[in-house]
């Protein structure tokens, strides 16, 4: 076994994040210029195929909302009408290709809404410490790769013992409950209105769809006043648990803001 080989292998035995781009040799001359999507792109999409990617997020809404549910739906499919109402927190990590998900369950009682703020400030910070701490290696590029490519760029490791988050709020809605809408709207306003998550992005989750007395998507954005929302970026999806409605567009997003939110 090659040194590239074991160290790769030693990597990937540690539970660290890692950040990996390619990055053309600055000290080369342009005639060995090699196309950036080749010579970065290509070798960090290997790569992070490669390494296992980890990010973490809460689910927060009112108790009944179907916050449990989802992360059920997400990690195994199923479905149970038999719920216990979340005390606190639950924690879930479920894999997905090769990323993680570190899913916090909030319990949506009026007693547990204090904690939300903590918990989506607390996501956010791991983000800003992955922008500043940690270890950067330069490597040399694996020696499988043609000796003509080999010359041309570095690899640049960038290794963090923090988890790689994504930052913003999952908040979900029983868009079926119509008299609990107004609540979650004031909660989902006030929560929007604290400085330490100014600007963070929206993902509102329109759930229970699979009921006939379900809100459309406009009116729940209509009802929820997400429109007056200007400072962020706002989704929002209709989903069912139940039914597994959306539960896959909800994952596709969540993964690629996470990628593009590194
Ligand atoms: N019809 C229907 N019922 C759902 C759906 N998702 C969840 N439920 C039901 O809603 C109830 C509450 O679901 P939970 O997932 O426990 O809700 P929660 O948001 O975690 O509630 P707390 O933990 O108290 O905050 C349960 O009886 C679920 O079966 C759905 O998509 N459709
Ligand atoms: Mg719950």
């Amino acid at each position: 076994m090659g040194m590239w080989d074991s160290f790769l292998n030693w990597l990937r035995r540690r539970e660290w994040n890692i950040q990996v781009r390619a990055f053309r040799n600055p000290s080369l001359s342009k005639k060995h210029f090699v196309p950036q999507f080749f010579s970065a792109s290509y070798i960090c999409l290997a790569i992070s195929l490669f390494f296992k990617q980890e990010m973490e997020l809460s689910l927060i809404g009112l108790q009944n909302a179907g916050k449990t549910s989802l992360v059920n739906s997400i990690a195994t499919g199923g479905y149970s009408e038999d719920m216990i109402p979340t005390v606190g927190f639950n924690m879930r990590k479920v894999t997905k290709g090769n990323v993680t998900i570190k899913l916090w369950d909030l319990g949506g009682q009026r007693r547990f809404r204090t904690m939300w703020e903590r918990y989506c400030r607390g996501v956010s910070a791991i983000v800003n410490k992955y922008n500043h701490g940690g270890l950067s290696l330069f490597l040399p590029p694996p020696p499988s790769l043609p000796s003509s490519l080999q010359s041309c760029f570095s690899i640049y490791l960038y290794l963090e013992t923090s988890q790689a988050a994504l930052e913003g709020l999952k908040y979900v809605v029983d868009a079926a409950d119509r008299d609990s809408v107004p609540i979650s709207r004031s909660e989902l306003h006030d929560l929007l209105g604290k400085p330490s998550l100014n600007g963070i992005p929206l993902l509102v989750l329109g759930n229970k769809i699979d009921k006939s007395e379900a809100l459309s998507k406009q009116a729940l954005v209509d009802q929820l006043g997400l429109d007056s929302i200007r400072d962020r970026e706002v989704s929002c999806y209709m989903i069912s648990c139940k039914e597994s409605v959306n539960i896959d567009v909800v994952m596709d997003w969540l993964i690629k803001h996470s990628t593009t939110a590194k």
